[in-house]
């Protein structure tokens, strides 16, 4: 049996978000999220499932960090719920939600838990949104507000930020395709919103870097890989349309401060101009400390004039799919990491999000979830073939700590290493959960 040795400084741990295990969504003086409106509106969460409860998280986070610490991750990724420090946005601001993430908090540095805080984790406080959301610039400024307040308050106790969690979600999967909140289905206004989510983030960067706060601040955008069917030009050119609408976009003007122009020009050609002010760009190209990359899986694909907006489709080659429907491809992961390695440099990387969606239930106390020890493993080796190809990736962690609201999915898809019964709460690890202890233990992989 061979072994993959990480390297002696390299991170491991999980991740979650606060809208998706917290509950106690009227509790602790939290104001209403755009997700609280989206899931409360019939037909949008598969099942009617909403947040309210989730795994109630918000009183158990105790049980949630013994499991971490048996884990022996060294970071635990979390979100801060925007509208449990700002129940109106901006503004008046609640003491109970700033007391609940020092508990939290101090008891994962009291574990010798690293907190890592992801500042917005799609849970947008509802009066924004009224206000306009994230196609208000104002919203821009309310969410550098709040970050200054986080910033401030969690010094010294929290020394690894992000700012925003894919923004290709918040923008073109909440406000063009509509599966997320707040639905919108009008590409102008996506493309708007994502510009104003890069000039958030640009702006954040900024603010933490005036306030002199010690560590280190990056954002997690999702990506994918597209491998081309074939080398015809339109194939190629259509993947990299699929590749630029979801890595180059977001990653370019905070590397190069500027967009790509191909995907400029086919959302101008789409009626979807992209309208930038003077000093925008300088605002997003703010110097980050590190990327966190969330990665799920890559897909083969080919031009097709009726394949949607972009002029793209997915050929099914055959790859085992999850139980959400997404290929499982190892190889797509390399590749996107070195892709992104080779345009943008030796920018510091940690693998902020990876995992898999397997529904395997509880029998006789435990769940066999093999099929997952695969992925993780598979995925895992992929990070060792980037490290070994010179890929500066820090750290590695996972989707998710346990079982929890899957979006529009609702409850019905499990991404966790933790078993949650949503009817009880209970928690049961799962055999995914001992087999990434011994990896975190040894620090190594067997192949
Ligand atoms: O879907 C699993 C996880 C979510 O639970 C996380 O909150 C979110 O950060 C996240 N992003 C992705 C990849 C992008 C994506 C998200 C949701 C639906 C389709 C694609 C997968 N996941």
């Amino acid at each position: 049996m061979a072994y993959i040795q990480f390297p002696e400084d390299f991170k491991w741990g999980v991740a979650t978000a606060a809208y998706q295990i917290e509950g106690a969504v009227r509790q602790g003086g939290r104001g209403p999220s755009i997700w609280d409106t989206f899931s409360h509106t019939p037909g949008k969460v598969l099942n009617g499932d909403n947040g309210d409860v989730a795994c109630d998280s918000y009183h158990r986070y105790e049980e949630d960090i013994a499991l971490m610490k048996e884990l022996g991750v060294n970071v635990y990724r979390f979100s801060v719920s925007w509208p449990r420090i700002f129940p109106e946005g901006t503004g008046k601001v609640n003491k109970e939600g700033l007391a609940f993430y020092h508990r939290m908090v101090d008891k994962l540095l009291e574990n010798g838990i690293e907190p890592m805080c992801t500042l917005y984790h799609w849970d947008l406080p509802q009066v924004l949104q009224d206000k306009g959301g994230w196609d208000n610039r104002e919203t821009v400024e309310a969410f550098v507000a709040y970050s200054e307040l986080i910033f401030k308050e969690f010094s010294g106790k929290i020394k690894s930020w992000l700012t925003i969690n894919e923004p290709w979600c918040v923008s073109f999967l909440s406000n063009f395709i509509g599966a997320h909140a707040p639905g919108n289905q009008d590409l102008a206004l996506a493309v708007n919103i994502s510009h104003h989510l890069l000039l958030a983030h640009g702006k954040a960067v900024a603010r933490f870097r005036d306030l002199d706060i010690p560590g280190k601040i990056g954002f997690a955008p999702n990506v994918t890989w597209l491998e081309p069917y074939s080398r015809d030009q339109e194939d190629v050119e259509a993947c990299r349309r699929g590749m630029g609408w979801m890595v180059d976009w977001f990653l370019d003007p905070i590397f190069t401060g500027t967009y790509p122009a191909f995907m400029v020009d086919w959302f101008a050609a789409n009626q979807a101009p992209l309208q930038i002010k003077d000093g925008d760009m300088e605002w997003i190209k703010q110097p980050v400390d590190f990327i966190g990359i969330n990665y799920y899986e890559s897909n083969v694909g080919r031009h097709n004039p009726q394949g949607g907006m972009l002029e793209v489709e997915s050929v099914d080659m055959g790859y085992k799919k999850t139980d959400i429907g997404w290929f499982i491809n190892a190889e797509g992961f390399y590749n996107v990491l070195t892709f992104i390695a080779d345009k943008y440099g030796e920018i510091p990387i940690y693998i902020t999000e990876n995992g898999i969606c397997i529904n395997d239930g509880v029998e006789d106390g435990t769940v066999n979830d093999q099929r997952r020890i695969d992925y993780l493993k598979g995925h895992i080796a992929a990070v060792a073939r980037s490290l070994k190809s010179g890929v500066n990736i820090k750290g590695y962690i996972t989707w998710s700590l346990l079982d929890n609201f899957e979006w529009a999915e609702g409850y019905s898809k499990r991404f966790g290493i933790v078993h949650v019964n949503y009817r009880t709460l209970e928690r049961t690890k799962k055999e995914s959960f001992f087999w990434y202890q011994k990896v975190i233990g040894n620090s190594w992989l067997e192949v």
